[in-house]
């Protein structure tokens, strides 16, 4: 996957700048070949990272009976995800709406009772950060295809969630599956991780390694963008394998979600390759294992 630095120079996040531009293009070219990117973004501080892993271990260490208090089933995409047979290194904790102070306190008021205010601080400004790099990620895949960012529905009509993962370092030296492959469903997905065992399957069917640097996320079109281009952003398999003995792996991601089914572009009179479907229907379809967006 490329790599794309949004930080050689100050005025490339300008919008309509040269810089600006040619950032659009090429995480365009990135979105349809390789249906992801890695970025360079260092507007997030390599400490608040650090905290970030600090609190999602710390998360990750309370009792199962805790963590799995998360869980509302009144709200979709929220809660614990964990002890599956088919990836039993695998634990998950999902909040909603991770910009907004209140969701976070709730969400950690059940984790911690006593409180915790340092790791709702440090959860609400990361994700306030990372909500920003997909807007400008959002926005120059968008501009790219001459659609109005201020007036698409799908702009508008999204919401986020945030989601925490640990996987467990495996005991013996073989290498075993933190996650199964899959697609993202939701439209982008920005990932930050500590540790190697990301790997992404090209459309030669060879897998790839994300590489893990300071500053740098991993971005993946989801499939109900996929839908929005009409099939021209590339939906890319994704899974997670940890070698033994390795440390325990964190990383966590900013999912954005539509609120309805994206209306399929058909600027160039192609045919629409997808019929419309309600995105919450898709999703309780295609549910069967609570891993993915
Ligand atoms: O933990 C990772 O690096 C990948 C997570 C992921 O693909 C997902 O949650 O959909
Ligand atoms: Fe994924």
């Amino acid at each position: 996957m490329p790599c794309i630095d949004f930080t050689k120079h100050p005025k490339d996040l300008i919008e309509g700048s040269e810089g600006w531009k040619n950032l659009c293009k090429q995480v365009r070219e990135a979105g349809e070949v390789y249906g992801g990117f890695q970025v360079v973004y260092d507007k997030i501080p390599v400490e608040l990272h650090e905290n970030m892993f600090q609190g999602s271990k710390s998360l990750f260490d309370l009792p199962l009976e805790t963590k799995q208090k998360s869980s509302d089933d009144s709200k979709s995409h929220n809660g614990y995800a964990g002890k599956f047979k088919f990836a039993p290194l695998y634990e998950s904790l999902t909040l909603p709406n991770p910009h907004n102070l209140e969701e976070v306190q709730a969400f950690a008021d059940t984790m911690w009772p006593e409180g915790n205010q340092s790791f709702c601080e440090t959860v609400n400004n990361t994700s306030k950060m990372m909500t920003e790099l997909e807007k400008i990620i959002r926005k120059m895949i968008f501009q790219s295809y001459g659609a109005d960012t201020n007036c698409d529905s799908l702009v508008k009509d999204s919401w986020n969630i945030f989601r925490f993962t640990q996987y467990k370092a495996p005991t013996g030296k073989e290498m075993e599956v933190g996650l199964p492959a899959h697609v993202d469903k939701n439209l982008l997905t920005i990932l930050y991780q500590n540790e190697e065992g990301l790997q992404i399957e090209t459309k030669e069917g060879e897998w790839l390694p994300a590489v893990v640097k300071d500053c740098t996320f991993t971005v993946f079109i989801g499939e109900a963008l996929k839908t929005w281009s009409n099939g021209k952003l590339h939906a890319v398999e994704h899974q997670v394998m940890m070698k033994g003995p390795q440390k325990d792996r964190y990383s966590y991601g900013l999912f954005s979600i539509p609120n309805e089914s994206p209306k399929e572009r058909d600027e160039d009179d192609l045919p629409i390759l997808f019929c419309r479907l309600d995105h919450h229907d898709y999703d309780l379809f295609t549910y069967t294992s609570n891993t993915s967006a």
